[in-house]
């Protein structure tokens, strides 16, 4: 069954077209894969699905439903989570601050009214600590929860974004370049929480330049290629395409 379907989905800036007719489906309970080089639209496509931008035409399917229309808190709300590289102001709170002020954004409530609005806020605030503890538990970051976030390894700091995203306790997880900027010792333990959270039920859309992490994570892998899905399946097949390999010729190396 698929969770989320884009249906001949287009996008322009100016006269670029940057995804291009693009229609793919992405499976319930899947860690599916997205390659392509420089250019493809890989990113221009993660972010119309979390809302950050409009599809110019085409539908966007979450679970049956049309949200190409939706905003990103209103699609957090709906089950879509996506990480953040943690923005510099965030890096000035403590780890267990960022965690605790994410379902806030996420679920678009008003952190004040939370703050001051009562007992009602003040119990949700007490939930909210309790599963930020927990989080961070999971993320192996609980140690740290009383540190400043800009204080993280760049490994952890990329834990903590994904820590961030879970306490939405999302359906469908998009990532951009989860490993990037990770050292390979932490980027192990990285992998080994995405497969957790996916085994526990999350779906999850990467988008990925290092091909061994998409070789690791990912059965499904979607080839994207000037603005529209050239072909899917498993990277090794992938990788013996004569069409993927030209899509890539001027751009990345499929083969490294
Ligand atoms: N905000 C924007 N304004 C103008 N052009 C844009 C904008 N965002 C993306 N583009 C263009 O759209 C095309 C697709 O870009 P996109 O970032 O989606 O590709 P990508 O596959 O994610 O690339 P990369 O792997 O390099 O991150 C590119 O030609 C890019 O220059």
């Amino acid at each position: 069954m698929s969770l989320l379907e884009l249906d001949r989905v287009s996008k322009s800036f100016g006269g670029v077209k940057a995804v291009n007719s693009c229609a793919f489906t992405v499976e319930a309970g899947s860690i599916t894969g997205m390659i392509g080089p420089n250019g493809a639209g890989k990113t221009t496509t993660l972010n119309m699905i979390a809302g950050e931008l409009r599809a110019d035409t085409g539908r966007i399917l979450f679970d049956g439903t049309e949200i190409q229309r939706k905003r990103p808190h209103e699609l957090a709300r709906t089950g879509i989570a996506r990480t953040f590289q943690l923005a510099r102001e965030l890096g000035r709170l403590t780890v267990m601050e960022n965690v605790c002020l994410a379902p806030y954004g996420q679920r678009g409530e008003s952190l004040m009214w939370s703050l001051f609005g009562g007992k009602g806020a003040r119990a949700q605030e007490r939930g909210i600590q309790e599963q930020a503890r927990e989080v961070l538990a999971t993320f192996n970051l609980y140690d740290k929860r009383n540190d400043l976030a800009a204080s993280l390894s760049g490994g952890q700091k990329k834990l903590l974004e994904i820590a961030r995203a879970v306490m939405a306790e999302p359906r469908l997880l998009l990532m951009d370049e989860p490993t990037a900027g990770v050292n390979p010792a932490l980027r192990d333990r990285l992998l080994e929480h995405i497969r957790r959270v996916n085994e526990q039920g999350l779906t999850v859309l990467i988008v990925e330049h290092n091909l061994s992490v998409i070789e690791e994570l990912c059965d499904d892998v979607i080839v994207m290629a000037a603005g529209t899905m050239l072909k899917r399946g498993r990277l090794a097949e992938l990788r013996r395409d004569s069409d993927v390999m030209a899509a890539y010729i001027g751009g990345d190396n499929v083969g490294s």
